[in-house]
């Protein structure tokens, strides 16, 4: 809105009208919380939408040009909790707080937007999840440029973690989904194209400008280039990064000190994982969206949300390099095995050490709420008790766990100065209030000052008594009491039967039912002399909290590499528990692209049920598609998904699930599984399935591991069985991906005839009186049935149904006869590829001929049936 018609918009309202709709303008699109007295009102649209969303009473308060104006509220004291649910939903809102004082406002008290809490700007303990980061994404596209990499920025607010990328088209949807962002930030005129589903939020586009995005980040860090972070040839996550802090500084009323540096992501660090992919494996989320049981809720026996959330960002990062899975690896097999000469069982030194992690608070987010002051009195005592037990971590680790270069330099980083703790003993009261403003947070004995004022507010009850004893005296009556409470202070009570007694210096404050409540010139002095050293004392109390947090801003930093370290052991720890406790052993790490796993199991289905057969896997150069056949529920997409877990837990530096295993290095990890439609994508499942094969194509490498399951089968037999042999081809011949290839075509079992790197393998299963029993144990060799109507029969289908379903399928099985004699699929060379295609052709056809009707058709249905034929299979080719 222009400053006119704003001007417009504010002009026939009430002053207060006027002040919120500046402050409306100020606050832009999101809701704007305007506080009057104990609530924060919402006006006009604000207020029917945040009625609807928080189900709130929507009223009115004035007129505006003739309408009512619609108003809802939310009580000062139950605001977090609205606050909560309104970001849970993506909502972001303004707080506008009263900061001019209402004794001495001409006009409306004089109000300011405080701060803006947005999904991606929290750090408020109360509205972030604990085991989860939140963080804001900014991205950014240059208008201009060959070929123009998208630039990302992230910040973790709540930790001041603050990353940047720079990524080409095809991979930005998987970039977005590997950051996880709560929110995302981009330019006004920029239109972003993604999946994404959380919140939206955008900025003025000179917020990308790159000098100006150049000068606010070398301010805000301090420093000449940002060369020094490795940033110089990435222009567009600079623009990405300056965008992003310039947003969150407006969002935050604190200058955001604990943000110290810059990280560049380089994606090749990581193990790429597909959106999909990461749906696919039920990594962190179940594909029907539960948090369990998913690989985190399987390992994450963490004993701090620092290491929860730690781990869950390792689950979607695994490494390529392995020196750096090596060093995981290590630090999690010296806590499984303790020290040799150690003075406790292994078994002790993990539980020991899990009893002295418990002990640590989130260290990560108290030393950020330091950073923007806006930490609580208790979580600095918690911070204090926390500190004093990092000797004791410290002697468990160096003690009772095996030596490990990555766990001594976990535990360099544990010692922190002893000055923290030492003022924080002195200064934090053992058992502080709440809130500051409470009082009682301050120590006794930290300051002198302080001391004083407290003993003259509260050390009364000696004068009190001498007071009560006089004025008996004085007064004559035997029963008057001296007496104090919050609301009206001290007074003398006298009971009403001897009010005639008391003597005219006796003003009344109160009447009750039985008494009189009086105040004297004396105890009237006595009393504000007590108020205003309580005054003074929450006041200085209020200061030195302030100077306390002053002195606490250089302990941020340490506070936080402390807090990654703890996070880091806590991880070890629940690796190292979740191996002892499930057998998992330590994979082998390989230069070369190799899977082999002996008697691997599924992590988390090994648990829903009672007895999981292991099933080994070896792929590599010479055995790159293993081509899976067996009955449906036979267990092949159960064996594929544990290949794949089992690589990305050795790649995330985890003991896996299986009697031994070599891990190469993988790039990629690529599936193709389930028949989920995207309705909401406007995709159809075999669109879908299609797409995702297209993606497999394009990008898979010699050391991508790709899963495919049952490709082709949203599609008629022949289309389906078609590309999946093509598909197949292809990722043997062009991609040289280690592949695995569930299908339920037979014809695609003669594959290794042609090539030999593909091997056929299949999960058994014996039929027995009662019906077919699974083994599910993964065989050489391909299934020699698919046992699909006796799984049906299992499954409960009418015995009709089943016995019709076995005639045709005989029908089917003499036409197959037919089928093969067409040689479909039996040679690669170009003259029997032309054989293959027309095989196929006059099938679809015959197919096509089939499904006319040439009695029932109009003149003009059957010349358009004939052009549809000719447009078919009347072309060139
Ligand atoms: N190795 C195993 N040991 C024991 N039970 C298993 C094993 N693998 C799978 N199962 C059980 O078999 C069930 C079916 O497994 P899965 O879904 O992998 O079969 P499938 O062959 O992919 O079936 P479909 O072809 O119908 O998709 C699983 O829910 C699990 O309970």
């Amino acid at each position: 809105m222009s400053a006119e018609t704003s001007k417009s918009a504010t002009s026939g309202h009430t002053p207060m009208m006027q002040q919120y709709l500046r402050l409306k303008l100020e606050a832009g699109s999101v809701l704007l919380f305007y506080r009057m007295g104990d609530f924060y009102e919402m006006f006009y649209d604000d207020a029917e939408q945040a009625a609807r969303l928080l189900n709130l009473t929507l009223t009115k308060r004035g007129t505006s040009n003739g309408q009512p104006i619609p108003m809802a509220g939310v009580p000062v004291h139950a605001m977090e909790t609205y606050l909560a649910r309104l970001v849970a939903m993506g909502e972001s809102v303004a707080i506008c707080e009263q900061i001019g004082d209402p004794a001495t406002s001409k006009g409306p008290v004089e109000r300011k937007i405080v701060r803006i809490v947005t999904p991606g700007t929290l750090t408020d303990e109360t509205l972030l999840p604990s085991k989860l980061d939140r963080p804001l994404l900014s991205v950014f596209l240059p208008p201009k440029g060959k070929a123009p990499k998208y630039g990302l920025a992230w910040l973790n607010l709540a930790s001041g973690q603050f990353r940047v990328t720079q990524c080409d088209k095809e991979a930005l949807e998987s970039e977005i989904h590997r950051i996880a962002p709560a929110e995302i930030v981009h330019a006004d005129s920029f239109a972003l194209e993604t999946k994404f589903a959380g919140s939206i939020s955008h900025t003025a586009d000179w917020h990308y400008d790159l000098n100006d995005a150049n000068t606010l980040l070398c301010q805000h860090f301090q420093i000449d280039s940002l060369g020094s972070f490795g940033m110089t040839d990435m222009p567009a996550a600079i623009c990405a990064a300056g965008a992003l802090l310039r947003y969150v500084e407006r969002t935050q009323t604190q200058s955001l000190s604990h943000v110290q540096h810059i990280m560049v992501d380089h994606a090749l660090d990581y193990l790429v994982l597909d959106p999909v992919t990461r749906k696919n494996l039920e990594i962190t989320e179940t594909i029907s969206g539960e948090s369990r049981p998913t690989l985190f809720s399987l390992l994450d026996h963490c004993e701090t949300p620092m290491g929860s959330r730690k781990l869950r960002h390792w689950l979607h990062h695994p490494l390529r390099a392995n020196s750096q899975i090596e060093a995981r690896q290590t630090a999690v097999a010296a806590m499984l095995t303790g020290r040799p000469d150690g003075p406790v069982h292994p078994h002790i030194a993990l539980d020991n050490l899990r009893t002295e992690l418990n002990a640590f608070p989130d260290l990560e987010r108290i030393a950020t709420r330091i950073a923007l002051r806006s930490v609580r009195p208790r979580e600095l005592a918690s911070l204090r008790d926390a500190l004093a037990r990092l000797p004791q971590l410290q002697s468990v680790l160096r003690n009772q766990h095996a030596n490990a270069e990555r766990l001594d330099v976990l535990n360099d980083e544990l010692t922190l100065d002893t000055h923290l703790h030492s003022s924080l003993q002195a200064a934090v009261a053992a058992e502080p209030a709440a809130m500051i403003r409470d009082g009682g947070v301050i120590a006794a004995g930290f300051d002198a000052e302080l001391d004083e004022l407290r003993t003259l507010a509260s050390d009364n009850g000696a004068f009190l008594v001498e007071l009560e004893a006089r004025e008996r005296e004085r007064s004559g009556i035997a029963n008057l009491r001296v007496e104090f409470n919050r609301v009206h202070g001290f007074f003398i009570e006298v009971s009403k039967g001897q009010v005639d007694k008391v003597p005219d210096d006796y003003r009344r404050r109160q009447t009750l039912k039985n008494v009189e409540r009086y105040i004297t010139p004396e105890l009237k002095g006595f009393e504000d002399k007590v108020l205003s050293a309580r005054d003074r004392a929450l006041s200085r109390e209020k200061w030195l909290y302030e100077q306390l947090l002053d002195t606490m801003q250089d302990w941020v930093q340490p506070l936080q590499r402390c807090a990654q370290a703890i996070a880091e052991l806590d991880v070890y720890l629940a690796l190292a528990s979740h191996a002892r406790d499930n057998e998992w052993v330590a994979p082998q790490l390989a230069e070369h692209p190799v899977i082999d796993i002996e008697a691997g199991r599924h992590p988390v289905v090994e648990h829903t049920i009672e007895q999981f057969t292991p099933n080994s896997c070896l792929m590599n150069h010479d055995r790159r598609m293993l081509l899976i056949t067996g009955p449906n529920m036979g267990g092949k997409s159960t064996y594929m998904r544990q290949t794949a877990l089992i690589v990305l837990l050795a790649r995330m530096g985890s003991f896996v699930p299986a009697a031994a295993a070599t891990i190469g290095v993988i790039d990629r990890i690529f599936t193709r599984i389930g028949a989920a439609d995207d309705l909401a994508g406007g995709q159809s499942t075999f669109m879908m399935e299609m797409t995702e094969a297209a993606t497999i194509l394009a990008a898979s490498t010699p050391n991508s591991l790709v899963l495919m399951d049952e490709i082709g089968r949203g599609t008629s037999t022949y289309d389906g069985l078609s590309l999946a042999w093509a598909i197949a081809c292809r990722l043997l011949d062009h991609n040289h991906a280690l592949t695995l290839f569930a299908t339920h075509y037979f014809e695609i079992t003669r594959l290794p005839d042609l090539n030999p790197s593909a091997i056929n393998v299949h999960l058994a299963a014996t039929e027995a009186a009662s019906g077919i029993v699974f083994l599910h144990e993964v065989q050489e060799g391909p299934a020699s049935r698919s046992y699909g109507i006796q799984v049906a029969q299992r499954a409960g289908l009418p015995v009709a149904v089943i016995r019709q379903a076995k005639k045709e399928l005989d029908r089917l099985e003499s036409q197959a006869g037919d089928i093969s004699q067409l040689n479909l699929f039996t040679a690669t060379h170009e003259a029997d590829d032309q054989q293959s295609d027309n095989a196929l052709e006059l099938t679809a056809f015959r197919d096509a001929l089939q499904e006319l009707d040439p009695d029932n058709m109009s003149p003009r249905e059957a010349l358009d049936a004939l052009y549809k034929l000719h447009n078919r299979f009347g072309g060139e080719s």
